[in-house]
């Protein structure tokens, strides 16, 4: 049976209908360019169950290229519609990307997804049209991990997100990783991966070997590398991918005996153990941004990317000074630092790196490689938890998805990793390895996607609010009347509820502080600036919105209603709570 949709000409207008895939259970159809540049098309009915009716997507790129994306199961049918496009995003006055546009018109204010997805861009996924699939699948934030790939590389993909926004309306956002002062090994020479067998002899080493690589022969990036270790030492490839045991030393050259084997990858980071626990020598010493990673930084806001992830990080001080480095040559830019929490000293001073920063990450690869596994778990629970009370975005990365990289479905435990980290109400999930270098990019998103909308849906539904503790954040008075309506706004939200909550701010952070409540609604964010627009679209539950407002309410409400009514995402007569950071009232009102 052919895997090919049924796909009828905009001619046959108003109704289409794409009929049952084959007899698999998933069939992913790719971005199909719709025919007429005159015509836009929507899904307006899905006969299927909630993950795919939450995989539907639509693309309308508002210069007439059309298309349709996303994930249907066998004998889902779907009816189409065709209609002539509406004004452009800029021309209409207000801005919001395609893919949300279409998500509120189809599903209702109710059901858009809250949690926010970041997609690790790689060789799988820099081409414009496989970039312009993941930002069509969901992908709020595009990263790019500074630890691989070249300078032009970097600005190749940093061009091409940014090209996809301004020509098909979207906002993903762009989060720069740093390299960090890991330990590494070197790039295996060009190879994919090698393979160490269980009692071979390797040689790990700073010294840079000749092409071809000599056999069983790594090169480490750390010079002190054989000061720091020990006769006996376990040496963890990836956190324990791959384990060897040190036997000797000689000069720069460390000999090793592999005890678990496994396939080494380039750049696989290295960690060694003694009695159990990790080993920090020199190595403890390194600066948390390296000479290398300076020179990121600078490329970075040269660039003007929305996010610095700061890999390693060990104290609040490293993050205060990147921060004042950035605000003294960014000029009013804004580049958000986001803390990564992966080693033991990051959790140590966990509450401090916070406060000091704009966002954090649980990185997982690492953490699980400098704590015990077992602890992985809670400490994440810890620091989401923290993150929310203290009213910063928190990420949650690494493998959530992992055999997503070679599987087109994953396994349960990861189906239930994922929903752990919603249930936790994090603001984000990133894929690293999936969406970089796996094979099922777009599949890997619809499932975080998917799984995201399900267990929202199911938390809402069974009225599960936990009650957390939210302590107090404002440090002025005018703060604390700010974070006072907000906690008040959502919180009628939810007793009323509302059909969504608007609110006007130009820094973002009247924003933050309702999502930070996780109300039921979603959040309406209207922001002057193109780069606040870009930069909540890490946070949960924001719908950003770019429009030009003024100072009086009244007017802003208005506009605000009837561009959106002429777009169809709101109705006479939904209900809506609007708070600004102008004026600090609550207001309460249908739609006119
Ligand atoms: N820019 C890139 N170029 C080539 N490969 C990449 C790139 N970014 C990521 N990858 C691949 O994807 C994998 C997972 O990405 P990530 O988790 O960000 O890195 P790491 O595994 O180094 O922590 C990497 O190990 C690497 O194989
Ligand atoms: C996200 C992580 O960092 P990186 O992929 O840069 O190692 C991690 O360690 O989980
Ligand atoms: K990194
Ligand atoms: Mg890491």
């Amino acid at each position: 049976m052919s895997r090919s949709l049924q796909f009828f000409t905009p001619s046959r207008a108003p109704y289409f209908t794409l009929h049952k895939l084959p007899s698999t259970s998933y069939t992913r159809f790719p971005v199909i360019n719709f025919p007429s540049k005159k015509h836009h098309i929507t899904i307006t009915k899905s006969l299927s169950s909630d993950l795919d009716a939450a995989s539907s997507q639509v693309l309308d790129s508002g210069n007439g290229q059309t298309g349709v994306s996303g994930v249907l199961s066998a004998d889902n049918v779907v009816a189409v519609q065709s209609h002539a496009p509406s004004e452009s995003g800029a021309a209409a006055g207000i801005e919001v990307d395609a893919v949300t546009e279409a998500e509120l018109k189809e599903n209702g204010f109710r059901s858009t997804r809250r949690t926010k997805l970041i997609c690790t861009i790689g060789p799988a996924t820099c081409g414009f049209e496989q970039l312009e699939a993941l930002a069509v699948g969901g992908m709020n934030v595009a990263r790019i991990n500074m630890c691989h790939g070249t300078r032009e590389w970097h600005q190749m993909v940093i061009e091409r997100v940014r090209r996809l926004n301004e020509e098909k309306g979207f906002a993903v956002a762009i989060m720069m990783d740093t390299e960090g002062s890991e330990i590494h090994m070197g790039d295996l020479g060009g190879a994919a991966s090698v393979k160490a067998e269980d009692g071979e002899i390797w040689t790990f080493s700073v010294r840079a070997f000749g092409t071809p690589r000599p056999e069983r022969t790594i090169n480490v990036n750390y010079d002190g590398f054989a000061e720091d270790v020990k006769v006996g030492d376990e040496l963890l490839v990836d956190g324990g991918m791959v384990r060897f045991e040190v036997i000797e030393k000689i000069g720069p050259d460390v000999k090793c005996r592999c005890t678990d084997p496994g396939l080494l990858l380039p750049r696989a980071n290295l960690t060694f153990w003694r009695d159990g626990s990790l080993v920090r020598e020199r190595n403890a010493m390194l600066p948390t941004i390296s000479s290398k990673d300076w020179l990121d930084i600078d490329f970075g806001i040269a660039e003007g990317v929305d996010f610095i992830a700061i890999s390693f990080v060990k104290s609040a001080e490293v993050i205060k000074h990147l921060k004042s480095y950035i605000a003294a040559r960014s000029r009013g830019s804004d580049i958000a630092v986001i803390a990564k929490i992966e080693s033991i000293d990051s959790l140590k001073n966990l509450e401090e790196i916070i406060q000091a920063s704009d966002g954090a990450m649980v990185a997982r690869g690492d953490l699980g490689a400098q704590i015990p596994l077992e602890q992985v778990p809670s400490a994440q629970q810890k620091i989401v938890q923290l993150c929310r009370q203290l009213n910063k975005p928190v990420i949650v990365a690494s493998q959530l998805l992992e055999s997503m990289i070679e599987y087109p479905t994953p396994t349960r435990a990861e189906v239930a990793d994922v929903s752990e980290a919603v249930r936790q109400r994090a603001d984000a999930l990133m894929l690293s390895g999936e969406s970089a270098m796996g094979q099922y990019p777009d599949k890997a998103l619809a499932v975080l996607r998917s799984v995201s909308v399900r267990i929202e849906k199911w938390w809402r539904e069974e009225k599960r609010h936990e009650a957390m503790v939210l302590p107090d954040v404002g440090t002025s008075f005018a703060d604390s009347i700010s974070e006072e309506i907000c906690n008040s706004a959502a919180k009628m939200a939810n007793n009323l509820e509302v059909d969504a909550l608007f609110v006007y701010t130009k820094t973002g952070h009247m924003a933050s502080l309702l999502s930070r409540c996780r109300p039921d609604c979603p959040i309406f964010a209207f922001t002057t600036t193109t780069s606040v627009r870009r930069r909540l679209n890490l946070q949960w539950g924001l719908i950003p919105f770019r429009l030009g407002f003024s100072d009086d309410m009244e007017s802003n409400l208005n506009k605000t209603f009837s561009l959106l009514k002429a777009r169809g995402m709101i109705k006479s007569g939904d209900l809506v709570i609007a708070v600004s950071d102008m004026l600090q009232s609550i207001q309460v009102m249908n739609v006119p």
